[in-house]
C-alpha cells in the first residue's frame, strides 16, 4: 500500500471519531430535549418558564450539531513542537475534555488560514482533508518549515494547497452560497478577525468574497464576543429577498443560527414595502436633506390657528386663542420629546389655560380638588378636543408620509429646497402601496413621532426589577446544571425564563421591534443604500460596531454611492476604517477582464482585481440578426445546460444558468425561452427562482448572485440604461459567459472572435 493510501486511511480514522463525538453529543441533546418536552405543560409559571428555556437551549444546540455535519473536520496542522491539531466547523472535545476538533474561529486555528512560508508561525504542515460526505477522498498539503519537515518526517509530500480552493470555485452552483471555511485566504481571514468595535468597510470588486467575508465575520465575532452579541443580536441587511435566500444557508452551516436577515425595506414591522417606482422617485427619497423634509412636516402638523374658537362648556364660555396655542407648543417645544409625547404636554397646558378661563367666570375660587374636574370636563368637551387636535394632531408614520406626499401644497410647505420637478418625482397615488424607498422615510418620521409609551415605561420598570430577580435564578441553574457550553449566558437565559409571553429567541424579539439596536450590522451591497437609508441602518446600530461591504464600481441604484468617503464621513464622522480585497474567486479571467475593460470605458471606479482562475473559451460572442436574438438566447441556454450535463435526465439539482437581459427584453425572453426545448429547465424546484435551473432576470435581479454561465443579451442596450447594470451582469459567471448581440458591442467589451 502507498505512501499515501496510508496516510488517508489514517486521516479516514481521525475523521470518524471526530463524526462518532458529533453522533454521541446530538444523541445526548435529543434525548435531554425529548425528556425536557416530556414535563408536559403542569407545574408553576417558574417552572413552565424553565422548562421551555431549556428546550430553547436544547432545540438550537441541535440546530448547531446538525447544521455541521458537511466537513466536519477540514483540516490539520502539524505543529514544530511534535503535535496536531485537527480545524473544523465547531470545537469538539472528548470526555475527558481534551480538544477533538479546533474551531475554525478560535484562536489556535487562525495559522490554519494565515501561516505562510515566510512566517509558518509554528507551522510545519498544513494538511487539507477533502471529504465527500463521511468518506476522505484526498489530502493536500502545505509544507511551510521545510527545515523542520525534513528533521522530523523523511516522507515525501506533495505541496500543493491551492487544490482544495481550485476545486470549490470549479463545483457547479446549486442556487444557495455555500461557506467557505475550509478555504478562507489569508487577506480574508484578516478582515473575518477584525476587531469587533467601529465601522470596517469592505470594498473589493466583484467575486473577491465580499458576502462570504462578512458572513464568515458575522460567525467570527459571535463566536469570538459570544457574550455581548447573543444579547443584543447581530443583523445582517442585503439587497433583495431573493439574495437572502441565496444565502440563508451560511450561517446556519457554520454553527449558528440566531442572526437576522433583512432588507433595508424589511426593517419597519408593520409595513410591507412591494410596491415599485422609477429609480428618479427613489433617488429623490433618499437624499439627506429628506431627514428636514420630514422633520418640517411634523412641525407644520403643530399649527397656530388663525381665529379664536369659542366654545360653551356648562354655560361658561372658553376661548381657544392663537395666542395660548403660540405659548403651549412653544412649552411642548422646548421639551425636546417626539411630537406624540410632546403633545401630551402641549394638551396640558392649554387645558390649565382654559381652565383659568373658566375659573374665572365662576366668580369663586376652585379647591385644587375640584380643579381636576373641571380639566376632565374640558377634556372631553368635542369642540375642544377637536381645536386642538386640529393645531396638534397625534400622527402616525403612515399618516404623515401618506399626507405629505399624496398632497402638493403640504410637500411644498415641507420641502422648499426641492425643486418642482423632485416634488412632482414624490408624489404619489393616496393608498399606493409602500416602496422600499418610503421604508427610511416613515422610519424617520416614526422617529420624530414617538409613540405614547407610558404605560409600556411602567411595565419596563416593572420588568426590569423582575429580570434582576430572574438573572440571580439563572445563574444559579447555570451553575447547578453546567447546561452553559458557551452557547448561553446567564443574562441569556434568564430573558428566556422571563415569564408572561412565549419563549422569543434573541432574534425574534429584534426582528418584531423596531427600535431594537443591534450589537454589530452587516451590511452586504452597501453601495446601494441611500443617505436616508443609512439614518435608518444606525439608529439600529448605536454602538457603529459594522461590517460594511460593497464595491462602488456595481453602483445601480442613484441613490446610491460611488465613494465611502462621500457617503460615510457625514454619518460616521469619519470614524470607519477601510479594507480591500483583491482576488477574484468567481469570474474566469478573461470574463473578469472583459468587464474590467467595459468599467474602465465607462468611468466606473472599478477596484484592481487578480482572478484565482481561468477557464478555456469562458467568453462566447454570438452576433445575430435582430430577428435571431431569441433563436440564438435559446442556444446558448441549451448548451449551457449541456456543459453541466443537465440535458440528458436533467435532474441533477446543481447547475445553474441566467439570462441577464434589459428589463424591457426580460418578459419575451422569457416567453421563448418557455416554448423552445429548455422551457422545463425554468420551473422553480422551490419557493425561489434561484431554485431553477435558468432563470431569467434583469441585470439588478443578480445582484450579488452567481451562476454557472450567463447569457447575456444585448449588452448595448443594458449598458445604456447603466454601465454599472452591465458591469454587474458580466462578473456573475463562475464558467462561461454567453453574449447575444445583434449590434456593435459597448465599448470595452471586445469580440475574441469565437
Ligand atoms: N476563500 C474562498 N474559498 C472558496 N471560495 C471562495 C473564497 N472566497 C470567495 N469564494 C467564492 O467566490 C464566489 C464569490 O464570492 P462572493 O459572492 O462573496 O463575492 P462578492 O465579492 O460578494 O461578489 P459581488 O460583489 O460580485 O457580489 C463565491 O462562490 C464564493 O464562495
Amino acid at each position: 500500500m502507498s505512501d499515501r493510501q496510508d496516510q488517508v486511511r489514517e486521516e479516514q480514522a481521525a475523521v470518524d471519531l471526530r463524526y462518532a463525538r458529533l453522533d454521541l453529543l446530538r444523541e445526548q441533546t435529543r434525548a435531554r430535549l425529548a425528556r425536557t418536552r416530556r414535563v408536559g405543560p403542569s407545574g408553576s409559571p417558574q417552572n413552565r418558564s424553565e422548562r421551555d428555556a431549556f428546550a430553547t437551549l436544547y432545540e438550537n444546540r441541535l440546530a448547531q450539531l446538525e447544521g455541521v455535519e458537511q466537513r466536519l473536520c477540514f483540516g490539520r496542522l502539524d505543529l514544530v513542537e511534535g503535535t496536531t491539531r485537527y480545524i473544523g466547523r465547531i470545537g469538539l472535545t472528548d470526555e475527558d475534555h481534551t480538544s477533538l476538533l479546533t474551531d475554525w474561529r478560535a484562536p489556535a486555528a487562525q495559522a490554519f488560514y494565515r501561516a505562510t512560508s515566510a512566517h509558518p508561525d509554528g507551522v510545519v504542515r498544513r494538511r487539507q482533508l477533502v471529504t465527500r460526505g463521511r468518506t476522505v477522498t484526498a489530502l493536500e498539503d502545505e509544507v511551510l518549515d521545510l527545515d523542520a519537515w525534513s528533521q522530523e518526517d523523511g516522507r515525501t509530500s506533495e505541496v500543493a494547497g491551492t487544490g482544495a480552493l481550485l476545486a470549490s470555485l470549479a463545483g457547479a452552483r446549486t442556487g444557495r452560497m455555500g461557506d467557505i471555511v475550509a478555504t478562507i485566504q489569508a487577506e480574508q481571514d484578516a478582515v473575518i478577525r477584525g476587531d469587533l468595535a467601529g465601522a470596517l468597510v469592505v470594498q473589493g470588486g466583484p467575486g473577491t468574497g465580499k458576502t462570504a467575508v462578512a458572513l464568515h465575520r458575522a460567525a467570527y465575532l459571535l463566536y469570538a464576543h459570544r457574550s455581548t452579541l447573543e444579547r443584543s443580536g447581530v443583523l445582517v441587511v442585503g439587497p433583495s429577498r431573493t439574495f437572502l435566500r441565496y444565502i440563508d444557508q451560511v450561517l446556519p452551516s457554520l454553527g449558528e443560527t440566531g442572526v437576522v436577515t433583512s432588507t433595508v425595506a424589511g426593517l419597519h414591522p408593520g409595513v410591507v414595502a412591494d410596491g415599485t417606482e422609477d429609480d428618479a422617485t427613489a433617488e429623490v427619497k433618499g437624499r439627506a436633506v429628506m431627514a428636514r423634509v420630514v422633520a418640517r412636516a411634523v412641525r407644520l402638523r403643530q399649527r397656530v390657528p388663525d381665529h379664536e374658537t369659542s366654545v360653551r362648556v356648562d354655560g361658561k364660555v372658553v376661548v381657544v386663542r392663537p395666542r395660548d396655542v403660540v405659548d403651549a407648543r412653544a412649552k411642548a417645544r422646548r421639551t425636546g420629546r417626539p411630537h406624540n409625547l410632546a403633545r401630551v404636554v402641549f394638551v396640558r397646558e392649554m387645558l390649565q389655560r382654559l381652565a383659568e378661563q373658566y375659573v374665572q367666570q365662576l366668580g369663586f375660587a376652585v379647591p385644587p380638588e375640584d380643579r381636576a374636574e373641571v380639566l376632565e370636563e374640558l377634556r372631553t368637551t368635542r369642540e375642544i378636543r377637536i381645536a386642538l387636535n386640529l393645531a396638534w394632531m397625534p400622527l402616525t408614520p403612515q399618516r404623515l408620509v401618506e399626507d405629505l406626499l399624496t398632497r402638493p401644497a403640504r410637500l411644498e410647505a415641507a420641502a422648499p429646497e426641492l425643486s418642482a420637478r423632485d416634488r412632482r418625482l414624490l408624489l404619489r397615488e393616496p393608498g399606493a402601496p409602500w416602496t422600499p424607498a418610503d421604508v427610511p422615510l416613515l422610519d424617520e418620521a416614526a422617529e420624530l413621532l414617538g409613540e405614547d409609551d407610558q404605560a409600556e415605561r411602567a411595565q419596563a420598570a416593572a420588568d426590569a426589577r423582575r429580570r434582576q430577580e430572574e438573572l440571580d435564578y439563572a445563574r444559579q441553574v447555570l451553575r447547578s446544571s453546567g447546561a452553559g457550553g458557551g452557547l448561553v449566558s446567564a443574562e441569556a437565559l434568564a430573558e428566556r425564563f422571563a415569564s408572561g409571553g412565549p419563549v422569543l429567541t434573541t432574534a425574534e424579539r429584534a426582528a418584531s421591534d423596531r427600535t431594537w439596536t443591534y450589537g454589530h450590522v452587516v451590511v452586504d451591497e452597501a453601495q446601494e443604500l441611500s443617505a436616508m437609508a443609512w439614518r435608518m441602518l444606525l439608529r439600529r446600530c448605536p454602538t457603529r460596531s459594522m461590517t460594511i461591504v460593497g464595491d462602488v464600481a456595481q453602483t445601480t441604484s442613484g441613490a446610491g454611492t460611488r465613494s465611502w468617503a462621500a457617503t460615510l464621513d457625514p454619518v460616521l464622522r469619519g470614524s470607519w476604517r477601510l479594507a480591500e480585497l483583491t482576488v477574484n474567486y468567481r469570474t474566469p479571467a478573461s470574463v473578469a477582464e472583459a468587464a474590467q475593460r467595459v468599467a474602465r470605458a465607462h468611468q466606473l471606479p472599478a477596484s484592481p482585481l487578480t482572478s484565482a482562475r481561468d477557464v478555456p473559451d469562458a467568453l462566447r460572442v454570438h452576433h445575430v440578426a435582430e430577428d435571431a436574438v431569441e433563436e440564438a438566447v435559446v442556444a446558448a441556454t441549451h448548451s449551457s445546460l449541456a456543459d453541466l450535463g443537465l440535458l440528458d435526465g436533467g435532474d441533477a439539482e446543481a447547475g445553474r444558468v441566467a439570462v441577464v437581459a434589459a428589463d424591457d427584453d426580460v418578459p419575451r425572453l422569457a416567453r421563448a425561452l418557455a416554448a423552445s426545448s429548455v422551457a422545463d429547465h425554468l420551473v422553480p424546484a422551490g419557493p425561489s427562482v434561484l431554485d431553477a435551473h435558468v432563470a431569467v432576470l434583469t441585470p439588478r435581479e443578480t445582484k450579488g448572485l452567481e451562476f454557472d454561465a450567463v447569457v447575456l443579451v444585448e449588452p448595448a442596450l443594458v449598458g445604456k440604461a447603466s454601465a454599472a447594470d452591465l458591469y454587474v451582469a458580466m462578473t456573475r459567471p463562475t464558467r462561461t459567459l454567453h453574449v447575444v448581440t445583434s449590434s456593435a458591442l459597448p465599448a470595452g467589451m471586445e469580440d475574441d472572435g469565437s
